[in-house]
């Protein structure tokens, strides 16, 4: 058998993700990779990739910093929550997040009634370095962006940690292994995402 024959067969012995049975929920800290690594894993799957500051945003033709600061942070939530509700109830495919979606407990529920959460599990520093160089998150404009990053880190953290699944993702990880990793965790779930 060639080294190519001998490839296939391997790949054919080798299950594939299949039909997705619920929509695969990304959470977790700004930075944490819910967009970069949920968009992969969609692309992976063949499934629709949805965003929740993307929809956000579209809908209120506005940026996020622009929806904060002309309306604040609890109507920015409340939208949030309303657009998890309907791309959950609409569509069924990989959904991230923004950073502070999982912190309601009502949004926790939807998630779970409708959804697989998994938590992208990056460190402070790893978060820290994605995002320092960005203006778009508008919590972050304060005098210390780095001391405000570690209290949300340290606040959210217990309440990411109720996720279904947990995704560690450290700095040396690309996007395309976290979508492995993201994948090898979904193994143990065929309620999910059946294999073929
Ligand atoms: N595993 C990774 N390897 C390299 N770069 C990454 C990885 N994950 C994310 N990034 C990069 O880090 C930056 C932040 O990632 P991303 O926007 O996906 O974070 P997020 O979790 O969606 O944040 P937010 O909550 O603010 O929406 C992006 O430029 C993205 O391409
Ligand atoms: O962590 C957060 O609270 C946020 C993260 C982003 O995804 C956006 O949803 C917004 O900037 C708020
Ligand atoms: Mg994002």
């Amino acid at each position: 058998m060639s080294e190519n024959e001998q490839k296939q067969d391997v790949e054919a012995a080798t299950p594939k993700p299949g039909i997705l049975k619920k929509t695969i929920v990304m959470v977790g800290m700004m930075g944490a990779g819910k967009t970069a690594v949920g968009r992969a894993l969609a692309a992976r799957l063949d499934v629709p990739f949805l965003d929740s500051d993307h929809e956000i945003e579209a809908a209120a033709n506005m940026t996020i910093p622009e929806i904060f600061e002309r309306d604040g942070v609890e109507y920015f939530r409340k939208k949030e929550s309303q657009v998890i509700s309907r791309l959950l109830a609409e569509e069924r495919g990989v959904l991230s997040t923004g950073g502070g979606a999982f912190l309601s407990e009502e949004n926790r529920e939807i998630i779970k009634e409708n959804g697989v959460s998994v938590w992208l599990q990056a460190d402070l520093e790893v978060t820290w370095n994605r995002v320092k160089h960005r203006n778009t998150r508008p919590l972050l404009r304060t005098d210390n962006p780095r001391k405000t990053l570690s209290e949300l880190y340290d606040a959210r953290v217990p309440m990411y940690a109720k996720a279904d699944l947990h995704v560690p993702s450290d700095g040396q990880v690309t996007i395309e292994e976290m979508v492995d990793r993201a994948l090898q965790a979904l193994k143990n779930r065929p309620d999910v995402l059946e294999w073929t």
